[in-house]
């Protein structure tokens, strides 16, 4: 995989046409899965039985961020179906560190994801459990938000911590990335990019080379 990841949202693609949908992202690097339950978001999506499905027939292994509550209960379920990534929600996990061990026990990397207003400090001295951290930049629960710049500080904050212990983490950002917005993301340290209406809002294959383009011009000093 290259050092700079592009996952399309397929929360904004065509949920009846999954399969082609899936297939419409194969130059992608993963396929991001939004899970949604209506109670840690406002919105409802789909549970394992259709994620199941989308892991086999994706031509793209699975990101699967899980935006439910109780995710000490469900999660590893998610890592036992075949997803590359399970990402939970740091303010719906009891116990983190001993998700984050299951999930990479199972086969999973392991996400830790922080909503806009969380602080990341806490999460600062247990980051060697985790293979990604994943940066909200918009509330999450629904695509096509703006995104909220004012994230950068707190992706700074996690890329001098990667940088500091020399761990090899993740950075990935989600809400409002597009060929306008990656660049701020990418110079404040993201590497792993999520972006729904940006691709599937045109051409899948050409948004996602465009993302790529962008990204590449913008590197972290
Ligand atoms: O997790 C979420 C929303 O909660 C995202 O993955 C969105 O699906 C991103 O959509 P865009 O902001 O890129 O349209």
């Amino acid at each position: 995989m290259t050092d700079q990841r592009i996952n399309p949202s397929i929360l904004s693609a065509d949920f009846v046409n999954l399969q082609s949908e899936l297939e419409a992202i194969a130059s992608a690097d993963l396929v991001h899965v939004d899970v949604m339950d209506n109670h840690f978001v406002p919105n409802l999506t789909m549970g394992p039985p259709i994620v199941e499905r989308i892991q086999a027939v994706s031509p793209i292994p699975l990101d699967v961020h899980l935006m439910i509550s109780d995710a000490d209960r469900w999660a590893p379920g998610y890592a036992e179906l075949g997803a590359y990534s399970v990402t939970f929600h740091a303010e719906a996990a009891a116990e983190p560190v001993k998700l984050a061990r299951r999930l990479r026990e199972i086969g999973a990397r392991a996400g830790i994801a922080l909503k806009p207003g969380t602080d990341p400090e806490p999460y600062l001295e247990i980051l060697p459990e985790f293979d990604q951290v994943l940066v909200m930049t918009v509330e999450p629960g629904f695509g096509g938000q703006s995104f909220m710049a004012d994230m950068m500080p707190k992706l700074r904050r996690f890329a001098e911590a990667k940088r500091a212990s020399g761990l090899d983490l993740w950075l990935q950002v989600d809400g409002g990335i597009s060929v306008d917005t990656i660049g701020i993301a990418a110079e404040a340290g993201a590497d792993t990019f999520v972006a729904g209406s940006a691709v599937y809002g045109g051409v899948p294959e050409e948004r996602i080379a465009d993302l790529r383009t962008a990204a590449a011009a913008h590197r972290h000093a």
